[in-house]
């Protein structure tokens, strides 16, 4: 559902204090991507109450909501939070902003996940692990009783892999071309090419978890999300993949008209 323009208005007016932007009710301001992340950022933390044990989500529009998250605990606005980061980086994040953190070992139940993700699909639907963080989050956000995710509208796409982006499989670094390989062989028909993930410094990237990353790209739709990810998941050699099936209980996403809160 679309929400009414005050919601918007309100999240807006959470921004325009950060950014110093005009109020929402003067001239049409053309926001950037990286403030459009940061209004679904900010309306998911209205989600969260004091006492919460908290899914931290990885990446740029994460980021925010974890800033509010430790901007409202120092204004005692929120008490007695719990946070479980889903990456290193996080986790550092979340200690500079003085939010006490566990892990699920002792948190196996989390009231609410907030995180972004690279894609959205009509169903909700997610790819995320562009950033290399897709085991943490599948492994938190699995154990969330509610997962908001946070996008901009760029994300929104009409079906998996849609984006002609990667769709990111953690793999064992052992014998990973033989994986990267089979991963390409299993999507062939959607004219598949898997490339490993490099660090940029001509090295693999390697996840918090040692592992790495083989991302997907696709050409055609791969069909039926389940089948695909039980294929990618029987493979030797494949840790984790990056769809998040019918994970996300809800959808901000934020664009030029507004926020449209999407719920399962
Ligand atoms: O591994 C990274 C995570 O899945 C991110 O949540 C995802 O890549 C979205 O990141 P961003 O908010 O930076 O677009």
């Amino acid at each position: 559902m679309a929400v009414a323009w005050s919601e918007k208005a309100s999240s807006m007016e959470a921004l325009s204090l950060s950014l110093s932007l005009s109020p929402p009710m003067s001239p049409p301001v053309i926001l950037t991507q990286d403030e459009l992340k940061k209004i679904a950022a900010y309306k998911a933390v209205e989600f969260v109450e004091s006492g919460m044990v908290l899914g931290l989500g990885t990446g740029s529009t994460a980021k925010h909501a974890v800033d509010r998250i430790g901007e409202l605990l120092r204004q005692g606005k929120l008490t007695n939070i719990i946070g479980i980061p889903t990456s290193k980086k996080t986790q550092e994040q979340a200690i500079s902003l003085g939010i006490p953190l566990s892990d699920l070992d002792s948190h196996p139940t989390i009231d609410l996940a907030i995180d972004g993700a690279d894609e959205v699909d009509p169903h909700l639907n997610l790819v995320k692990g562009r950033g290399g963080s897709l085991l943490r989050e599948k492994m938190v956000e699995g154990a969330c009783k509610k997962f908001v995710c946070i996008v901009d509208e760029s994300k929104l796409v009409k079906y998996l892999g849609g984006s002609g982006l990667a769709m990111p499989v953690e793999v064992v670094p052992f014998c990973w071309k033989f994986t990267a390989n089979k991963l390409q062989n299993l999507f062939r028909d959607s004219g598949c090419v898997a490339k490993l993930r490099n660090d940029g410094k001509g090295e693999p990237f390697v996840t918090d978890n040692g592992n790495y990353i083989v991302d997907l790209y696709l050409k055609k739709d791969i069909g039926d999300l389940q089948v695909a990810s039980d294929a990618i998941l029987r493979i030797a050699g494949v840790v984790e993949h990056g769809m998040f099936l019918d994970m996300a209980t809800t959808v901000i996403v934020a664009g030029e008209l507004g926020i449209t809160i999407k719920n399962k």
